[in-house]
């Protein structure tokens, strides 16, 4: 009797995950179509058409791939993320789960306990990837992304040189270099995961570059976020208010039109080509803050020394992360934006917000509530869910390169440029690679 339940089950089980991926597939593509006629995705009588798709039975995604009419580009597309993900998922689905039969218990409400198994309804979670390349490919995933990912030293050890764990996608790892990509801009509203990367970053980079990383950590909300990481002896100067700023701001800027002159003496074209190792890193969180500062004079020195780090810094070692959570034209320095390829992006208030980070509408789409989602954007762009990092974790990575010295209230305020880095000669030594 249990032999027959058990087997009738499985095959119902086949039977209903075969119907449910068929008529799942047939229903997305139309699906698709139709949203994209109703958000107006066709010119004239010419609309999207499906070419081809492809299920990935491993990694539970289908593939796509739709002609689109010219004149139609993938940036209308992924305008409408939020429309197309709220349309895949508007309804729940029947899925019958195949373990359940094997909990049936065998008394009286057996027949009640089968109905509730072939009657399993679940929210669909489906999520989008979208890509160009000759054709528009959207990947539609039958599960989305993990809703959390923990910082641990497994993670850790997926990332060496100057990289920085970015998250996970529906399908892979990745990562964020700054040898290939100095820059990067991180925005989002508050309380969605700018802090937590930032001591990701911090965290992971003292971890695997001790010798080599310095830091200048410019905390305009008050200096509380980046307090554990004063005392490393990577950390030059944490900035809390808009004196401490643009002194810090002045002593890098000092420092760096020395290295420029010194790079020009010996005819080295970039750090690379010097062969020095020291990667000096510039956080700013909440960069608005210095769109804000009361002087104008202040205000516009800030900027200027930002937007010269921007300008010229990558060439000379020179690293920024510029976070915020207001993204307005007039909070990005001009220069970070022109010299900025890359950004991570949480959820934002509005299109217009999206429009100044990702030059695209869409950040204000990513799911409410959703802490650590992002959007990763360089020369193509990927939907990630970001490590989160506890500060217990931070504790033990950074205890061995806390210096035990107490600081003096002095020594956490920027430092001074020593009397040979103000003259012509620079004197600063660096190990060879
Ligand atoms: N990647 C993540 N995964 C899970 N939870 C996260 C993640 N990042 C942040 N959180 C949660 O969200 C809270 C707020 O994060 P965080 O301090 O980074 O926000 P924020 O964007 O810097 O906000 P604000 O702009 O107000 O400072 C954290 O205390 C943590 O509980």
């Amino acid at each position: 009797m249990l032999f027959e339940i058990l087997t009738t089950g499985s095959m119902l089980g086949v039977l209903g995950t075969s119907y449910y991926y068929k008529t799942n597939l047939n229903n997305d593509a139309d699906k698709i179509l139709k949203i994209a006629e109703n958000c107006g995705l066709y010119k004239k009588d010419e609309k999207i058409r499906l070419y081809r798709r492809n299920f990935n039975k491993e990694k539970k995604f289908t593939e796509y791939a739709f002609k689109i009419p010219l004149g139609l580009e993938l940036k209308d597309f992924q305008d409408k993320y939020g429309k197309f993900k709220d349309g895949l998922n508007n309804r729940s689905v029947r899925r019958i789960i195949l373990k359940d039969f094997k909990n049936l218990k065998l008394d009286r409400t057996l027949p009640m306990q089968i109905q509730a198994i072939l009657n399993n309804r679940v929210r669909q979670n489906k999520e989008i990837e979208m890509e160009y390349d000759g054709m528009l490919i959207m990947r539609v995933y039958d599960e989305g992304m993990p809703a959390e990912m923990h910082y641990d030293d497994e993670l850790l050890k997926k990332v060496k040189g100057w990289e920085v764990p970015i998250g996970v996608t529906f399908k892979e790892f990745v990562i964020h270099d700054f040898e290939g990509l100095q820059m990067l801009v991180i925005a989002g509203m508050t309380r969605y995961g700018k802090t937590v990367f930032l001591k990701n970053a911090i965290t992971t980079l003292i971890n695997n570059q001790p010798e080599n990383v310095k830091f200048t950590l410019i905390d305009l909300k008050g200096g509380l976020a980046f307090s554990r990481f004063m005392a490393c002896k990577q950390v030059n100067t944490v900035a809390k208010n808009c004196p401490e700023t643009l002194a810090a701001l002045e002593a890098i800027h000092r420092e760096l039109l020395a290295r420029q002159e010194h790079f020009l003496a010996n005819g080295w074209e970039d750090i690379g080509e010097a062969g020095w190792k020291e990667r000096h890193f510039v956080v700013i969180d909440e960069g608005a803050e210095i769109a804000g500062f009361e002087d104008r004079e202040e205000r516009l020195r800030a900027t200027h020394l930002i937007g010269e780090i921007a300008r010229i810094g990558a060439g000379l070692g020179y690293r920024l992360i510029f976070a915020t959570q207001y993204p307005t034209a007039d909070v990005f320095p001009r220069q970070v934006k022109a010299n900025t390829s890359a950004a991570l992006c949480f959820k934002l208030k509005n299109s217009t917000q999206s429009l100044v980070v990702l030059d695209r509408a869409g950040a204000e789409d990513l799911p409410v509530g959703l802490k650590g989602r992002a959007i990763y954007q360089t020369d193509r762009e990927q939907l990630v869910q970001t490590p989160f990092i506890k500060n217990s974790f931070i504790d033990i990575k950074i205890k061995p390169h806390i210096n035990f010295r107490a600081r003096s209230e002095g020594t956490s305020a920027p430092f001074k440029a020593t009397k040979e880095e103000e003259g012509g000669s620079y004197i600063t030594k660096f190990e060879k690679a």
